[in-house]
This record gives structure tokens, C-alpha cells and sequence, in this order.
């Protein structure tokens, strides 16, 4: 298939006070979260100047792989849009249209299958098509990356450099704790996010030789009567510590950067907790624009532009599809019952 683009298609986020409320009302609309739930975590970008550090790593990224694919002579400008705040994915689709791009590979920042990392983005793909009209780029998703290795050896490093931060004698029964965005059930359920995350920390274990991990979720933002994926990483990190744990790690291997969630519920929120029970705490890396991440990125668009070259995939679960099937990763809302 003939490419013409790279969308690098993203979250967004607030870049002053005053976008605060705003993107928050966006992220949440047609979620069942209750108003509460949403000025609470204003309150978590408030106490960073109401600045998301999202938007700047984007860009940090769109520059890291515009030299990337330069250095490997592939001929691809890089358009960039949100589904919550500016720049807005319409507004990059109409550039591309005015550019006279007719095809784009499109690089979604959020690893994991589910709703809202992967069939939303499709939708609002979809959408910004129909609302540009006649022209609108034809726009292809890069497969998942969980198990690519430049993902699992990227993470692996960053476990790594962490483990080596624990005297050795205490290293091997260090605890090493994945975390993951927190989901309702209802869109766990229907797709392959849980999964994905156990293989991806199943690997990095494997890759690190530490054989004492476990996954737990973060940033749940349900009503207390929706159940959503658990455990919760500051009740395992009391826990740990009221068993007589020594050393924490906690890779947030969900998060491709180190976005507000692993900036307030991690190194705030996580810090705290580990601090109150007496356990020394180390929050590993993210992937961000480490090279081995953006060399993947660069062979993942190698791939799909040409058929012959491999597909790169570590264990048993092999690369995920191109195209999703139509039923992939479907999620339909519970609403609050009236009364
Ligand atoms: C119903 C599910 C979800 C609710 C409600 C929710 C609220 C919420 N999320 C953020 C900020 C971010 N979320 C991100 C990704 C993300 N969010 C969900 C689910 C819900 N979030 C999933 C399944 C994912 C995909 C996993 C991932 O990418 O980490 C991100 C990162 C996006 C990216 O990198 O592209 C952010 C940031 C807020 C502020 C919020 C409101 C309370
Ligand atoms: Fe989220
Ligand atoms: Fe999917």
C-alpha cells in the first residue's frame, strides 16, 4: 500500500489554567463519571499550572521520528491531532486534504487495545473524514505494539536502570509493579487489553530475570457502583508494606509518557502511600522518545509500507492485526439509572 503521511494521532491536553474545565468536559463526555470525579482531577493539573505535560512530549516525539525516518531515507511529513484538545484531529485531516495527501498511516499513542486506546480513535478518525468532506485522506491505524520488541527491550531498559538503583542484596526481592489505566469491566470485557498488558509485563519480566511482578491499575474514574479493573496501586503498595516488603518499582507500563496520571497518581499519589508504610519507592520510565521506542515506531511504518519485510513480534501471541475486525474492542456505556 502507497502512503503519502504519518498522523501521529493523540489525547491531548490543557496547556494553561482557563483549558482546564474545558478539556476535562471533552474527555469525559458520554462517560458515566461522576462531576466529582472530574474537579478532582482538575485539581491534579491545577497543581501543575494547569499545564498537561502531553501536548510538549508529542512533540518531542513528531520531532525524534521526523529524524528517524529521515535517516532512513522514508519520505513521510508527519501531520499531528488530538481527540481532546488543540491541535485537534479535523484540524490536521484538512491540512493533510490541502496538502493533497490521499493516504496516511496513522500512529496512535495509546498502546493497549481497548475502547478508548484503540476502536475511539478509529471513530474519531472516522468522524474528522466525514466532517472534512470530500478528499479527506484515507487513514490506516498501525498495529498494536505490546509485544514488538523495540516496546518490551524499551521498557525492559527502563526496569532495569531501576532494579540497579536497589542495593544488590535486596534487588531479587524487590517488588516490580506494572500499573495500567484503570477500565470499567464492561470495557474490559469486550476486548484483549488485560490480555495484552500481562503478556507485555510477562515479557519485560522475562527480558529483566525478575520473576516477582505483578499488574495492577491506576487512575480509576468510575462511580463507587460501576466495578472497574482492580487492584488499585496505592492499596497493593500499603499492603506490600504492611507485609514487610523492602523496595517497590513501579513501571507504568500502560503509559507510553509520562503524562499527568503517572506525574500526580504515581510520583504524587503512589509516592505517598509508599512513604506512610515505610517502602522505598522507585517509578521506572516510560517510553517517551527513547530511541529503541522510535526506531520501532519507524520499522512499524517499514512494515506497512512494504509487504515482504517481517513482522516483529515477541512470544507466543505473534503481531496483532493491520485492520481491526469490525467488532473490535466495542463498548457500550452503562448509564446511570434514573432515581
Ligand atoms: C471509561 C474509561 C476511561 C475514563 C473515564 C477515563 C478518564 C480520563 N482519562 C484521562 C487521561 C488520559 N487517559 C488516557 C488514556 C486512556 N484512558 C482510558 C480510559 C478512560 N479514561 C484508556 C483505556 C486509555 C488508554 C490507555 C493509555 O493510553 O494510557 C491518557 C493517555 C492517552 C495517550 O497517551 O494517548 C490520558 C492522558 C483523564 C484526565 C480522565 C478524566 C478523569
Ligand atoms: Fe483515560
Ligand atoms: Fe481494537
Amino acid at each position: 500500500m502507497k502512503y503519502d503521511a504519518l498522523l501521529v494521532q493523540s489525547f491531548g491536553g490543557p496547556e494553561g489554567p482557563d483549558d482546564v474545565i474545558p478539556f476535562l468536559e471533552n474527555v469525559l463526555r458520554g462517560k458515566n463519571v461522576p462531576r466529582e470525579r472530574l474537579l478532582e482531577v482538575a485539581e491534579h493539573y491545577q497543581h501543575f499550572g494547569g499545564v498537561s505535560p502531553i501536548n510538549q512530549q508529542n512533540r518531542d516525539l513528531i520531532a525524534a521520528l521526523r529524524v528517524e525516518l529521515a535517516a532512513h531515507g522514508i519520505d513521510l511529513p508527519i501531520y499531528w491531532g488530538n481527540r481532546n484538545w488543540a491541535p485537534y484531529l479535523v484540524d490536521a485531516m484538512t491540512q493533510m486534504k490541502n496538502d493533497g495527501v490521499e493516504s496516511a498511516l496513522v500512529f496512535v499513542t495509546s498502546v493497549f487495545s481497548s475502547y478508548s486506546g484503540c476502536r475511539q480513535y478509529r471513530e474519531d478518525l472516522t468522524k474528522a473524514q466525514v466532517e472534512v468532506g470530500d478528499q479527506a485522506p484515507r487513514c490506516d491505524k498501525i498495529r498494536t505494539y505490546y509485544n514488538h520488541p523495540g516496546f518490551i527491550e524499551t521498557m525492559s531498559s527502563c526496569v532495569r536502570e531501576s532494579l540497579d538503583q536497589i542495593p544488590s542484596e535486596r534487588r531479587q526481592r524487590a517488588e516490580l509493579i506494572f500499573t495500567a489505566h484503570s477500565i470499567p469491566l464492561g470495557m474490559s470485557d469486550n476486548c484483549n487489553y488485560v490480555k495484552q498488558l500481562q503478556e507485555s509485563c510477562r515479557l519485560v519480566s522475562e527480558a529483566t530475570q525478575h520473576a516477582n511482578w505483578r499488574l495492577v491499575y491506576q487512575s480509576r474514574s468510575g462511580p463507587p457502583t460501576q466495578p472497574w479493573l482492580e487492584p488499585d496501586v496505592c492499596d497493593v503498595i500499603r499492603d506490600l508494606g504492611a507485609s514487610g516488603a523492602t523496595d517497590v518499582i513501579v513501571s507504568p507500563i500502560g503509559f507510553v509518557s509520562d503524562h499527568m496520571e503517572v506525574l500526580f497518581d504515581l510520583d504524587t499519589e503512589a509516592k505517598e502511600a509508599a512513604a506512610e508504610v515505610g517502602l522505598n519507592f522507585i517509578r521506572s520510565g516510560t517510553a517517551g522518545v527513547r530511541p529503541r521506542f522510535i526506531e520501532m515506531i519507524r520499522q512499524l511504518i517499514e512494515e506497512r509500507l512494504d509487504p515482504d519485510m517481517p513482522k516483529q513480534a515477541l512470544g507466543p501471541l505473534g503481531p496483532s492485526h493491520d485492520f481491526c475486525p469490525v467488532d473490535c474492542c466495542l463498548y457500550t456505556p452503562q448509564r446511570p439509572r434514573p432515581g
